[in-house]
């Protein structure tokens, strides 16, 4: 559906140039929830704005739908932005405007006769869920309600993508989630593909299907949620997944209990995969498994468990316990001193 190959972007910066995208290539499919993290400056924005071309790139193609934006003339290039929507973390709506209009102007500047622009807005505020605020002016709207109008006005140009640049960064947690859901609910109901940016964690572990995650302008590691979340390589994805997984294990407590047995993160999807095949190997072996830490987290599909256990005893014994979890498809890793620092992940 997007296919970015080959893409940089220099600025030129007061201290000379900046390299914020250098040479990178992505691919979202259809129906595809995709998200692309990183900190500030790594070029998150950049990339994004490439896709409908309000940022030209200086080299490689921008493939949407087949078709290569940057081969197009102007003419051509409005049109085939017309399938692709895009949500902000300022919102930018017209602040002396009402909801109505907000999503009525832009759609009459189309061309769209009366009856057909308010058909459109009407069926857009209800699914975001704002049918009772046509009238209100922005002022009088809260930021999530400020972004559901922002998604109203995206959706009613009934675009088949939708880009997403930090669209929850500047919302409270709460709010955070029912705009994720609201994005879940288009995604699954509507089938419109959306490739988001943020620097948050739990956006990506809440709705993305697969993540890149970029610094200095390059992506550094690519994949599903699911394998980023459990076998991240980076340090910095690692970071990322620890901000969610922060197992903090004291260093000197963590020393010692290195001495009297092994410390390992037990890593499972699912509900059921993760105790029932501790309390297994705790059976089939006679050990004690003591539980440290422990979370559960839902992905977009399924939930993501982690354990951190500390296994006393004979060391040939917790070898064979640890192999038969990881028979029961329990990654198991050891936790180290350095591991401490950042938190288990
Ligand atoms: N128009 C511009 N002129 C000069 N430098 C720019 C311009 N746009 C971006 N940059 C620089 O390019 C680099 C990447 O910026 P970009 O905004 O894409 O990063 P980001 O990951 O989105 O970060 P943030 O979340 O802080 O916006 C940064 O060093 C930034 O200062």
């Amino acid at each position: 559906m997007i296919e970015l190959v080959g893409i940089s972007k220099t600025f030129n910066g007061k201290q000379g140039p900046i390299h914020a995208l250098k040479d990178v290539s992505l691919s979202v499919k259809k129906g595809e929830i995709y998200g692309v993290i990183g900190y500030s400056g790594a070029g998150k924005s950049t990339l994004i704005r490439c896709v409908n071309l309000l940022e030209k790139p200086d080299q490689g193609s921008v493939k949407v739908k087949d078709e290569d934006l940057t081969k197009l003339s102007t003419n051509q290039l409005r049109k085939a932005r017309g399938d692709i929507g895009m949500i902000f973390q300022g919102f930018n709506l017209l602040k002396t405007a009402t909801v109505y209009d907000n999503i009525a102007i832009p759609l009459k500047l189309t061309g769209l006769d009366k009856e057909n622009v308010k058909e459109r807005v009407e069926r857009y505020l209800k699914i975001v869920g704002l049918e009772q605020k046509h009238n209100a002016y922005p002022a009088e709207l809260s930021g999530g309600q400020k972004q559901r109008v922002a998604i109203a006005r995206a959706l009613s140009f009934e675009p088949e993508i939708l880009l997403s640049d930090e669209a929850t960064s500047a919302l409270d947690p709460d709010t955070t989630e029912a705009i994720l859901d609201l994005l879940l609910k288009i995604n699954k109901e509507l089938g419109i593909t959306i490739l988001l940016i943020t620097h948050e964690m739990n956006v990506i572990q809440r709705i993305c299907d697969r993540v890149a995650v970029m610094e200095n302008g390059e992506i550094i590691e690519e994949g599903k949620t699911k394998d980023i979340f459990t076998a991240p390589q980076h340090a910095t994805t690692k970071k990322f997944v620890s901000s969610l997984f922060s197992h903090n294990i004291p260093e000197d407590i963590l020393a010692n209990l290195n001495k009297t047995g092994q410390v390992v993160t037990l890593s499972f999807f699912g509900e059921t995969s993760g105790e029932p095949a501790l309390a297994k190997v705790s059976k089939e072996f006679d050990i004690y498994p003591n539980i440290l830490a422990g979370s559960i987290t839902q992905l977009k599909d399924e939930s993501f468990g982690q354990l951190v256990v500390h296994f006393q005893g004979d060391q040939e014994i917790v070898q064979k316990a640890l192999q038969l979890l990881e028979n029961n498809n329990v990654k198991v890793e050891g936790v180290t001193l350095d591991d401490s620092h950042t938190g288990v992940y």
